[in-house]
């Protein structure tokens, strides 16, 4: 029969108890044995609610303290030499996440020893910890993880399949320590002996199945790694439970071939973002394996179309046989919210169209419960579904025709500023007058606490939209007379009356909701909100016009406005599944190109459009890299290129490397950019010279992830550097990226460091 699994449920809990368990542990609050029971009451209420929701196949070991890829490298004895003089059990680890900073004292000695990096998981928001690997590299089984949360899921009467990184992500997805130049993969012959110890363990515990993930199998694979493959599985098979191989984010591909030739149980497919893919895993399929559909989204807030993923689930099972085929989400749970149930004040008619992790374990319920014993025994809930959906279809909030006729009628005019940057260039000159090496900052100044207070006080009523006014214009004057005081020559306002970049935008756009809990887990114990894009969307008013004219009322010098740019909304938002992702962005963008051209008519001068995060919307397969980059650049001509030539737009990214989209930056055609830079590295300034990059720039010279304040001298060597590979002409000098998380203290010095290194260069010039 037909059965029913999940592949990994939300750690955090219904009202983030994990997060707020791990930050007591740390601030020395809460005992380790407090967060342990807290941790296991955690775990069973999870295997608990997915068990009566009616799951077959219920996860064990997606719990986490931190990050499911450091618990493997905790768990294999990977753990680099500057971490084991700590103790080896939550210190080392909590150390490896977060870095670990100590005072000693008579008896215990300091410490001091940095977090190791931290990288985006494939293209989702969550952040894993990069494994780092030495050419000498030891792995042992350091601890029984896994094991110890099988039977304790056990030991409730639950049955559950736990869940290991695979041996060839885990390492694929690692680095070699610094210094050392092994290619993690070189490891394997090592490391798959103690998989099988722990998979063998597992199997006397008396697990019947395990998920092995190996999600790198939707990337573009060389063909040693598909030997790498093969002689890994065809070890690991002997000892193990039975294994499901887990893949998700995208598609096989060619990878499919190597895969049904493996001695392995069973493969999943992501059939939410590859649906095409069934068809032809179908055919190839060999009749020793199961196949896993992943058919309900797992990382979007859309109820499913159930009957939809009927038929995906019977045409598997017309093909294979009820008993080869699991119903299943497409990837993790990990990727959204608890539960809609806390949701009270959410817009009834748009909460109607929600499933979060609670509900989607309902609707993999129905799926199966339809295939298994026809449709009639779920009949209601059938209905139920298509009515919803129905319901979400024709719902007036969504479409709205003069929204979409835009959309639909691009016109190449409005792509393209009116003249090339060499004429805006001279243009914008003798307007702004600003001299060689000018300087800016990236727009937010401290949230200090008393800022976060006040929008705290609004929401609450505590103070009257009048009190906040006053508290925020006595901010922004505050943050102006510094910078004129600290010889900055394009001014911003600071951004204090914004919460986040992409919220504070979308609270002020159509077809945007926000939840109450929707909290989804970022890294560690953060969390984060995504706005959900429900509909439409378009501005019906000005949203930053007020601050940005107050700001610019208090200087004669140039004040630059500040917005988010359609890609980096819409990354990091819920987005409609009901039409293509590049239509919303689309939206998005015309949204901001009239906020654009309102700056402009209110007189701002210079105006910035942030893209932090249109690198890491690249799809995962580099033969679709092409036509993201075409719609997501035009999406952001489309929201930059409505003003004159005279207006100088910037735009700003940062978190990724951005090398190998280089000519994509050059089509942005914004006339400066500024640049995360944080770790100088040469690479992004000879990448500006090879690509001839004309436009200006300003690549990062204040690392502003840290409290650290740069001293004159660092920058002025950073600026130096530059100049072996930009004309001076166009190099500007600013921070890596906001200021938003920093001190007014270090903030002030670092910036008058920072003006300082730009007029010793002009005194050069
Ligand atoms: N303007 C934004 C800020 O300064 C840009 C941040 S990019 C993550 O905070
Ligand atoms: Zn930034």
């Amino acid at each position: 029969m037909v059965s029913s699994a999940n592949l990994g449920f939300p750690r955090m809990g219904a009202n983030r108890e994990l997060k707020k368990l791990v930050e007591a542990y740390w601030a020395g609050k809460v005992t380790e044995q407090e967060l342990q029971q807290g941790s296991k009451d955690l775990r069973a209420a999870h295997w608990k609610l997915q068990k009566d929701s009616g799951i077959d196949i219920i996860p064990s070991n997606d719990f986490s303290f931190y990050d499911h890829v450091l618990d493997a490298a905790h768990t294999f004895g990977v753990i680099p030499s500057k971490y084991q003089h700590l103790q080896s059990g939550l210190e080392s680890y909590f150390a490896m996440g977060r870095g670990l900073q100590r005072a000693g004292d008579a008896n215990v000695q300091a410490v001091d020893v940095p977090a190791q990096e931290m990288k985006k998981w494939f293209d989702t928001n969550y952040h894993y910890i990069v494994p780092e690997f030495a050419s000498n590299q030891q792995f042992s089984l350091a601890n029984s993880k896994p094991i110890d949360e099988y039977l304790e899921a056990k030991a409730i009467g639950i049955e559950t399949r736990p869940v290991i990184l695979g041996p060839i992500s885990f390492l694929l997805l690692g680095k070699a320590v610094k210094g050392d130049s092994v290619q993690p993969i070189q490891l394997l012959e090592k490391l798959v002996p103690v998989y099988e110890q722990l998979l063998s363990k597992l199997k006397q515990a008396g697990a019947s199945d395990v998920q092995l993930d190996e999600p790198v199998l939707i990337l573009d694979l060389p063909a040693s790694i598909k030997d790498a493959f093969k002689h890994a599985y065809e070890v690991l098979v002997k000892s193990s439970p039975r294994i499901l191989v887990a893949t998700y984010f995208g598609r096989l591909d060619s990878n499919v071939e190597f895969l049904t030739q493996l001695p392995i149980h069973g493969i999943h497919l992501d059939l939410v973002r590859a649906p095409e893919q069934l068809d032809s895993v179908l055919k190839v399929l060999p009749a020793h394996q199961t196949l896993s559909l992943g058919v309900i989204n797992g990382r979007n807030i859309w109820k499913a179309n159930l009957s939809k993923a009927i038929e995906t689930v019977i045409k598997a099972v017309q093909a294979i046989g009820s008993d080869r085929v699991i119903v299943a989400p497409s990837c993790s749970m990990l990727h959204t919210p608890h539960s809609t149930e806390s949701e009270t004040k959410m817009d009834q008619e748009i909460l109607d169209w929600l499933a979060f992790s609670a509900e989607k374990l309902h609707e993999l319920a129905t799926i199966k419960e339809a295939v298994a014993t026809g449709p009639a025994s779920v009949q209601a809930k059938l209905q139920a579904n298509a009515d919803s959906l129905a319901r979400r279809a024709a719902s007036k909030r969504i479409h709205r025709q003069e929204v979409k006729d835009r959309v639909n009628n691009i016109s190449p005019d409005q792509l393209k500023r009116r003249s090339p940057f060499p004429e805006r260039q001279k243009l914008q000159q003798e307007k702004l007058k600003l001299p060689k090496f000018p300087t800016t900052t990236v727009g937010s100044f401290p949230q200090t606490r008393e800022v976060r207070l006040a929008r705290s006080k609004l929401k609450k009523g505590e103070y009257t939209p009048e009190q906040y006014d006053e508290f925020i214009k006595g901010e922004v004057q505050k943050c102006v007379k510094f910078q004129e005081d600290a010889n900055i020559d394009v001014l911003v306002h600071g951004e204090f009356e914004r919460n986040d970049m992409v919220e504070f935008f979308g609270e002020n756009f159509e077809g945007h909701v926000f939840t109450q809990n929707g909290w989804v887990q970022s890294y560690g114990s953060r969390c984060v909100k995504p706005p959900v894009i429900f509909g439409d969307v378009s501005r019906s008013r000005p949203i930053t016009v007020y601050w940005s004219q107050y700001a610019q009322s208090l200087t004669k010098k140039p004040m630059k406005g500040m917005l988010t740019g359609p890609i980096t909304c819409l990354q990091w938002s819920f987005v409609r599944d009901d039409q293509p992702r590049k239509d919303t962005a689309n939206q998005l963008a015309f949204a901001i190109r009239d906020e654009v051209v309102d700056l402009e008519k209110a007189g701002i001068p210079v105006i910035q459009i942030d893209e932090p995060a249109i690198r890491e919307g690249l799809p995962l397969r580099r033969a679709d890299w092409d036509a993201y980059l075409q719609w997501a650049v035009d999406a952001f001509l489309l929201s930059s290129t409505g003003v004159h030539d005279q207006t100088q737009i910037h735009t700003h990214m940062c978190y990724s490397d951005f090398n190998d989209i280089f000519p994509s930056i050059k089509r942005m055609d914004a006339d400066v950019i500024t640049i995360e830079n944080s770790k100088s590295d040469l690479k992004l300034l000879n990448a500006f010279e090879q690509h001839s990059y004309t436009n200006e720039i300003g690549p990062g010279v204040y690392d502003i992830h840290s409290p650290r304040v740069p001293s004159v001298q660092e920058m002025q060597e950073r600026v130096a550097a530059m100049l072996k590979y930009l004309p001076t002409g166009l190099v500007w000098v600013n921070p890596d990226c906001g200021l938003k998380t920093r001190g007014w203290p270090e903030v002030e010095q670092a910036l008058r460091n920072l003006t300082q290194v730009a007029q010793s260069f002009r005194a050069q010039a």
